[in-house]
């Protein structure tokens, strides 16, 4: 994971709210977090917690049902401002998104080839013989076996797992600099769900992209991640490296995950059996929105919302499980 000091993406307090039947839902509340180049970050967090529409804030496709703010920093400019026009050939080129279900997002009567060669069309200069031998060596490249003769193949004559891999192939055609995968082995059975995981990482190594991938299963977010941001009611709660916050968590929200996943997991198996339910975005509390499911809430934690304080590990607590590292900045 090639990193170089200056952030590929920098978010900025990004807060997404909703208006549903005359009331304000704010699914991201001031999230702000800084990717290197070839970093793989990791949001983790309950269902409902922000963590796809904080991707969907990012690739600019929240905007059109919800209202963005705050600041998401690409190549000098912010794309919250950015007009849709001037979105649009940033998106699928330079920040490319694979979600849950390909199946959603392949069209059905289309080739996996022609799919792939429309995004070559739309994002390169090359030639139509250039586009069908790089549509094949995309395809190798996320290990579909005899690539030539699958090109002509639809996306129902691929497996759950080889259609997520022609999802990447797609994702991958514009060489993004930046992956954006929501949940995206979540469909499939846990040996595949790791073949798929190895891939991702590998082509985060070999291409030199960053990839921020959203994902409930820890053990996903394990596997896969250099860095973790942990999302608690549209807030990030805890930040830092995967090693710091799976092997030494600060938030009591982190702690709850953490031993709530069962020693042997099985495929599929649900993971979190913390007390309690997950706050209301229409009616957060005025203080932390975990308070009320936390053993070791103080006094001030009903009234003030505590801010990410620490340098590499970062934690939003009146009363975590150690102090962080220093106070204040965000990395
Ligand atoms: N278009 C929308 N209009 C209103 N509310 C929405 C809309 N899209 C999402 N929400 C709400 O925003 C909140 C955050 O949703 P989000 O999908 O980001 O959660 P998540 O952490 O990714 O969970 P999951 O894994 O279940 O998708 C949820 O309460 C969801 O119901």
């Amino acid at each position: 994971m090639t990193q170089s000091n200056s952030p590929l993406l920098s978010v900025k307090n990004l807060s997404t709210s909703f208006h549903v039947g005359g009331q304000k839902l704010r699914a991201v509340d001031e999230v702000s977090f800084d990717l290197a180049t070839g970093e793989v970050l990791g949001i983790v967090g309950e269902s409902g917690s922000g963590k796809s529409i904080t991707l969907r804030s990012i690739m600019g496709l929240a905007r059109r049902y919800g209202e963005v703010t705050g600041e998401v920093v690409w190549q000098g400019e912010n794309l919250v401002t950015k007009p849709e026009a001037q979105m649009r050939k940033i998106r699928g080129k330079d920040i490319a998104m694979i979600f849950q279900e390909p199946m959603s997002s392949l069209n059905p009567l289309l080739t996996v080839g022609v799919q792939i060669k429309e995004n070559l069309v739309a994002h390169t200069e090359l030639d139509k013989k250039a586009r069908h031998h790089r549509a094949i060596e995309l395809l190798e490249l996320v290990g579909i076996p005899d690539a030539s003769r699958r090109l002509n193949d639809y996306p129902h004559q691929f497996s759950g797992g080889m259609r997520q891999r022609v999802m990447i192939a797609i994702a991958l055609a514009s060489s993004p600099k930046l992956l954006l995968a929501d949940e995206p082995t979540t469909a499939l059975d846990v040996t595949i769900q790791n073949q798929i995981l190895k891939l991702i990482l590998d082509l985060s190594q070999e291409l030199g992209m960053s990839v921020i991938l959203v994902t409930h299963d820890l053990g996903v977010a394990a596997q896969t991640c250099d860095r973790l941001a942990v999302m608690y009611g549209g807030k990030l709660v805890e930040k830092g490296s995967t090693r710091d916050v799976l092997c030494n968590p600060l938030h009591r929200y982190t702690m709850g995950l953490l031993q709530s996943v069962p020693e042997n997991v099985e495929p599929r198996t649900p993971l979190f059996s913390l007390p309690g339910t997950p706050p209301s975005l229409m009616n957060l509390p005025k203080g932390c929105a975990f308070a009320p499911r936390c053993a070791h809430a103080v006094e001030a934690c009903a009234t003030t919302k505590p801010p990410l304080e620490g340098t590499e590990h970062q934690v939003a607590c009146f009363n975590p499980t150690q102090a962080p590292d220093g106070a204040g900045g965000q990395s």
